[in-house]
């Protein structure tokens, strides 16, 4: 498995946060000291309060950067608060304009410091921007370039000596705007570079900010470092800046930065031009004919949202076959074909494009005229922000929505496999704990592989992430660190320049490499080991020589590494107090997923204007908003959208008992149940069990009745497993 996702580093980041510390003469447990011009700290050279509405320099920087004569929404109100010293959070719809919200005071501030007064050449200090998705940020960092705005994107895809540059713009306070991944909030080098920035963080523009609440539908367990980053490195303010946030999670972003209800600007969701319509079918099968008429009666470009990518194939095929100019679009697909795809979507007004969720953000599209949704999206944030990429030139555009009671399958099949079992989350905690760890005292490190633990002890990825993330923040136990590559591999390119360099570093590496027909294996930690030279010096040499083309480098094994911030709990009695709360805030998010489903549901089959139900959602009571829309389903028919009720089928015992002795499992009644329905996890995939003629033997059940008939075959106490279902 490839395990440096595309929020990961690169190899220069170990060797950067060497060269970061050293260059600075600073441990990492050293206090900040602003190299700036100004001996006030960055907080203190606040401009007086009192929040106007207006700037002139804001227009003046959007007519003559940005090219554009006014400005839309209320992106004036959020930018005028922001170079008044304020923190906002911004909840516009998609393509609203949220961007501008933060590039406008990141190109002012070095403005009004000329104004005031107050600070020399270069010393105007930088806007970060945290922002999930790489693509996204290259796009706007190369749009702002070409307007003369000094931007950069700190991303995975940087070799070294880029990386080494953007550090030197950054001290040299010559970066206007940084742009990066809240994944690079681990980075301790990354840290103390932002500390040492000339001028200092004048902005922390926080992108997607949903994902920082625990109640949104896309959280993230690194975004709830961001708060603590911002507080770390001293920035002046903070934007917080979402297309989609109930009135629960927009409250959730301003306390976590402390943001005064003042600094909520909200817009209305509601769009006049986009016709929302719904219907039911019996079965999936029935789909298809109906969006291929549809597809002949509606023209124009086309997104069709789907929740697997081999489905999203399928059926990018079935409209070809159907004479459609269709294409599929998913994560797993290569780079270059994902962007070939995108691109011959933004050219074409006839294109049909099948997609997961991965496609569709930061899509400035304005001529899109239907958003259909195969399957129930996850959330109705999900669907308000995947229909919202309709009609953005106000034209007329329809977005349906087909529903029926097989896609409720699917959605469990995602809901329930996120949630690990009592018994992983215990082996996990004891794993942590474990006697060598317990030893460790404060300031000492740890490095796990996130990818072997997430299989041993079943846990998907994503759960580990937050499991890991609450021990971080929650009980403050550990605190993530840069993680680090433990496989290093090169090719020589350049045999002599290998065998010339007879640096300490490159005959520590000679000495420490074990030599294969192709690849030559570097045993970094005893290279690190010899007399003159630390781990960072080798890992720094080995990417000199792959930039200098004298090898070809790979890394592998990703470890993430965990600095101890007071002893880990040595009893196991405190382990299980630990382990109740986590597993009980676990359950909780299942719960909260599941009522998601209900509530997209519930929008679209009750008895009122769908447009209105959309707007209530979130709490829209804004004046443009009509009484009822009149060109939803509800508003067009005075019909509901009714499912037809197939009630789950009872579990089969039978089938039950033969999957406990195939698996000879008896202490993991979820483990087993997902066996039943048909969930992998990583256990499922290391023990093959996917392929088993049971796995998923009994998917028409109600999982939690799966859960709980296992829980009985095997001995255990099922009342926990109905109190959760009787929580929902
Ligand atoms: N005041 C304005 N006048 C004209 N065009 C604008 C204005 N503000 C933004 N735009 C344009 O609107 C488009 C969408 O802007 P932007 O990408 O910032 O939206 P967004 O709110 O971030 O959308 P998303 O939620 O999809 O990321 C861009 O092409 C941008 O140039």
């Amino acid at each position: 498995m490839d395990d440096s996702d595309e929020f990961g580093f690169s190899s220069g980041d170990e060797a950067a946060f060497a060269i970061a510390c050293e260059n600075s003469g600073v441990q990492i447990k050293r206090k900040h000291t602003n190299s700036g011009d100004n001996d006030e700290s960055p907080a203190k050279r606040q401009f007086p309060r009192g929040f106007p509405r207006q700037s002139p320099l804001a227009v003046k920087i959007l007519n003559e950067k940005f090219g554009l004569d006014a400005f839309r929404l209320e992106q004036e109100a959020v930018i005028a608060r922001l170079l008044d010293g304020g923190s906002a959070v911004v909840v516009f719809p998609t393509g609203g304009g949220k961007s501008l919200c933060y590039q406008v005071p990141a190109v002012a501030f070095a403005e009004l410091d000329k104004q005031a007064g107050i600070r020399g050449p270069n010393g105007g200090g930088v806007t970060i921007v945290v922002s999930p998705l790489i693509a996204l940020m290259k796009d706007q960092v190369d749009a702002l370039v070409k307007r003369k705005i000094k931007a950069a994107c700190m991303d995975s895809t940087k070799t070294r000596q880029q990386y080494m540059q953007i550090n030197d713009d950054l001290k040299a306070g010559v970066l206007q705007l940084l742009y990066c991944a809240p994944e690079r909030l681990n980075n301790e080098g990354f840290i103390q570079s932002i500390k040492s920035v000339r001028g200092g963080v004048r902005l922390v523009a926080v992108d997607e900010a949903h994902c920082i609440s625990e109640w949104g539908h896309a959280f993230r367990p690194d975004y709830l470092k961001v708060a603590r980053f911002v507080t770390e490195i001293q920035a002046e303010r903070v934007v917080c800046l979402t297309a989609t946030a109930t009135p629960k999670v927009a409250q959730d972003i301003c306390d976590a930065f402390s943001i005064e209800k003042s600094g909520l600007f909200r817009t209305t969701m509601y769009r006049p031009n986009l016709r929302l319509v719904a219907e039911a079918t019996s079965t999936k099968q029935e789909k298809f004919p109906k969006i291929f008429k549809f597809l002949r009666e509606n023209l124009g470009s086309t997104i069709i949202y789907v929740t697997l990518k081999k489905q999203a194939e399928a059926l990018s095929e079935d409209l070809q076959r159907q004479g459609f100019h269709a294409k599929h679009f998913h994560a797993g697909m290569e780079t270059d074909i994902k962007t070939k795809v995108q691109d011959e979507f933004m050219t074409s007004n006839t294109m049909i494009i099948v997609a997961t969720i991965a496609f569709g953000m930061g899509i400035d599209k304005a001529d899109i005229r239907n958003i259909i949704h195969f399957d129930i999206p996850s959330s109705v944030e999900g669907y308000s922000q995947q229909i919202g990429r309709a009609g953005r030139d106000g034209k007329p555009s329809v977005c349906l929505f087909y529903l029926c009671q097989e896609d409720f399958y699917m959605r469990n099949i995602f809901t329930y496999g996120d949630l690990p079992s009592r018994h992983s989350v215990r082996q996990f905690l004891e794993d942590v704990c474990c006697p060598a760890n317990r030893q460790l005292e404060a300031g000492d490190s740890f490095s796990v592989n996130h990818y072997d633990q997430s299989r041993q002890h079943d846990i998907r990825p994503n759960a580990l992430a937050i499991l890991y993330s609450q021990l971080e923040l929650r009980f403050n136990y550990i605190r993530a660190g840069t993680p680090r590559y433990s496989n290093y591999t090169y090719e020589p390119i350049i045999q002599h320049s290998i065998k010339e360099d007879e640096s300490a570093s490159a005959m520590a590496i000679k000495s420490s490499t074990r030599k294969a027909s192709k690849w030559h294996h570097v045993d970094v930690e005893a290279a690190g080991n010899r007399q003159g030279v630390n781990r960072a010096d080798i890992v720094r040499k080995l990417n000199e020589w792959s930039e200098s083309g004298i090898i070809s480098l790979k890394t592998s094994g990703l470890q993430h590494v965990y600095h101890i911030v007071q002893k880990l709990p040595p009893t196991s009695h405190e382990l299980d107090d630990i382990m109740e709360k986590l597993y009980t805030q676990m359950l909780d998010r299942e719960q909260q997923d599941l009522r998601r489903t209900k509530e997209v549901i519930r929008l679209i089959t009750s008895k009122t204007c769908i447009s209105r139900g959309l707007a209530a959602y979130f709490d829209d009571d804004s004046h443009e908003l009509p009484t009822e829309c009149g060109h939803c389903t509800w508003c067009e028919t005075r019909s509901q959208v009714v499912l037809p009720d197939i009630p789950p089928s009872p579990p089969n015992h039978a089938l039950a008992n033969k999957i406990v002795q195939a698996c000879k499992v008896m202490d993991d009644p979820r483990f087993l149940a997902r066996i039943a329905f048909g969930i992998t996890s990583p256990r499922v995939t290391t023990l093959k069990l996917g392929k088993h003629e049971l796995f998923g033997s009994m998917n028409t059940c109600d999982f939690m009745e799966l859960v709980r008939t296992f829980a009985e075959i095997c001995g255990n106490d099922s009342s926990e497993y109905t109190s959760a279902v009787l929580a929902t």
